[in-house]
């Protein structure tokens, strides 16, 4: 049994023992990056697999990840609160349908304790460079501050929605107000009667406009692109239905079931049937027009795609938000940012004291700025330059024991990330136990399987409503869709409950490179050269 760290009431949980750059390496066999549900989820299930040592290295000072680092006033999931917790350890007494961030971040918190993940942790472990040291068979691990990890297998957890994205207007940094971006929140500064700029009209900001806009004196809010809305039926669960949940067996499941199911005919609808995909935007035109009587405020927030082309949203108290007499919706282009305020294409300055940047994420980065070296000398971030390619999301050719949770390819636009990440977890789980048992020290995909298998994400991709010509954080530079699963999630579940025999190569051969201790800054040890020269096999 480990012993547990208790956290401190609503405090960041304690440092860990390891000093930053004492010179040592930690050795591990799984080294797990990132403390989300998809680094705790691997954590746990190793542990329950009975492989480690395994040690977890965080770049905060707790547990949670996106539920820890979003604490923006309204911030909350959109999927159904009983479907968004891990299966293993669900949550049966959450207090509303849809849950808010610090009910999710307390789970996650309860999770690492319970499962004794905190003796594991490394926080305030920012990790730099990750570089294959194909001699030792071994990751080897740097984190900002100079702590190392060498480990046999590296699990990257490091979050799809992880890094704020900012944009680039000019003059963005000569604004002397107060600045920050939704997911940094800056609780110490007080919008109460201020001139407040909102750029951006995403998720994040659909959450947190209608919170700060009855306390604001003014707020120009700046729309690139209307998002499509749905109503929310969000309401409080009561005791008695909470007690429900927690004490009649099998209703918890039944309702998380479900709620899964009809998520996920949301995705079979707007992929199968175009009729739906219409009555879907009517229910949406219909729900601004209850909720917005000025019809040019109507046009300005109705979009011109196809509804489900980018996320699609729910709220109840968005549109009402925009109606406010202090409330300006603005949809001239963004010329520059001045050291005062924000000009539009119509050469229009609005002075205000604040800008907050409700900008997204930087989604189709999968790793930058971390560098995740191969044994061939190559950067990930490099090879990944015309596009992120992985096997299932999940192995990369030429990376041998690396595992990317949430890899390209496996978002979802309309169904729980958590379902994903378990789903994916099967999979690691069974290349791991497979390496094992076999007595190998490395597992990669074949790359022809791993090219075939994106080919074929790409053709069904084309026939998706995503690809109907809107502009979204889906897409790469090149216009490609390498964030999302192109089909049902269970098709997903499915094709990673296990490898699939030939699909992996065990101890495929890799030269040594001869600087590779150079080429990553992460040290390397050549103890057994002689590892290159093994041949390759099939994994069955
Ligand atoms: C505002 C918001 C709302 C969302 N709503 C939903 C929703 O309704 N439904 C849904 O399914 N999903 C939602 N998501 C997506 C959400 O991110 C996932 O559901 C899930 O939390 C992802 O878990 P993760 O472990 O993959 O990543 P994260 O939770 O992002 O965790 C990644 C962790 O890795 C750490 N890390 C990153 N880089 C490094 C590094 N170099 N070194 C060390 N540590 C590092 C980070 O600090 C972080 O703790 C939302 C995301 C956001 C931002």
């Amino acid at each position: 049994m480990d012993a547990r760290i208790e956290v401190p009431e609503g405090g960041v949980l304690p440092a860990d023992g390891v000093q930053p750059g004492d010179g040592g390496e930690e050795a591990a066999e799984v080294c797990i990056v990132g403390t989300g549900f998809a680094g705790m989820g691997a954590a746990i299930r190793l542990k329950q697999a009975g492989i480690g040592p395994v040690v977890l290295l965080e770049a905060a000072g707790d547990v949670g990840g996106t539920w820890r680092d979003n604490t923006y006033p309204g911030c909350a999931c959109d999927i159904p609160s009983h479907l968004y917790s891990f299966s293993f350890a669900p949550k049966a007494d959450w207090t509303r349908m849809y849950p808010p961030q610090a009910e999710i971040q307390d789970y996650m918190r309860d999770v690492a304790r319970r499962f004794g993940l905190l003796p594991h942790i490394r926080f305030h472990a920012a990790v730099t460079a990750c570089a294959y040291d194909a001699a030792a068979a071994l990751w080897r691990v740097r984190c900002a501050d100079g702590r190392r990890v060498a480990a046999r297998f590296l699990i990257l957890g490091l979050g799809g929605l992880s890094r704020p994205a900012l944009p680039d207007i000019p003059g963005r940094g000569s604004f002397q107000g107060r600045a920050f971006h939704s997911q940094q929140w800056d609780h110490g500064y007080d919008l109460t009667g201020k001139r407040v700029a909102v750029i951006g009209t995403g998720a994040s900001a659909i959450q947190f406009v209608p919170r700060i806009a009855p306390q604001v004196a003014r707020l120009h809010l700046f729309q690139r692109t209307p998002p499509w809305i749905m109503p929310r039926p969000d309401r409080p669960i009561g005791p008695w239905e909470r007690a429900v949940y927690r004490h009649v067996p099998g209703a918890a499941w039944l309702r998380r079931a479900s709620i899964y199911w009809w998520q996920e005919s949301l995705a079979v609808g707007f992929t199968l049937y175009p009729g739906l995909l219409r009555r879907s935007e009517q229910k949406a035109k219909d729900h601004i027009a209850a909720q917005i009587p000025d019809p040019e405020l109507r046009r300005k927030v109705t979009p011109d795609f196809h509804i489900g082309c980018k996320r699609v949203l729910i709220s109840d108290d968005y549109y009402p938000a925009l109606t406010r007499p202090t409330v300006e919706l603005v949809t001239d282009p963004v010329r520059e940012i001045t050291s005062t305020g924000i000009v539009t294409a119509d050469g229009v300055e609005r002075a205000v004291d604040c800008i907050v940047y409700g900008t997204g994420f930087r989604a189709t980065d999968y790793l930058a700025p971390l560098r995740v070296v191969g044994p061939d000398g190559v950067d990930l971030n490099e090879r990944w330059r015309d596009g992120a390619e992985a096997h299932l999301g999940t192995t990369v050719a030429g990376y041998p024991n690396l595992f990317l949770m949430t890899g390209p390819n496996t978002g979802l636009g309309h169904n729980s990330i958590v379902f994903m990440i378990e789903a994916q977890l099967n999979l690691v789980m069974d290349l791991l136990c497979r390496v094992r048992d076999s007595g190998a020290r490395t597992v990669e995909p074949r790359a022809e399987v791993q090219r075939r298998f994106n080919e074929a994400v790409q053709e069904r991709m084309r026939r998706t409503v995503w690809m109907s010509g809107c502009r979204s954080w889906y897409l790469d530079a090149r216009g490609r869709n390498t964030t999302l699963w192109p089909g049902f999630t269970v098709e997903y579940w499915r094709r990673t409950r296990r490898a699939v025999p030939g699909d992996y190569l065990l101890d495929a051969p890799h030269p040594v490179p001869a600087v590779a201790a150079d080429t990553t800054a992460v040290g390397g040890r050549a103890d057994d050269a002689g590892r290159a020269d093994r041949s390759e096999s099939l994994i069955y």
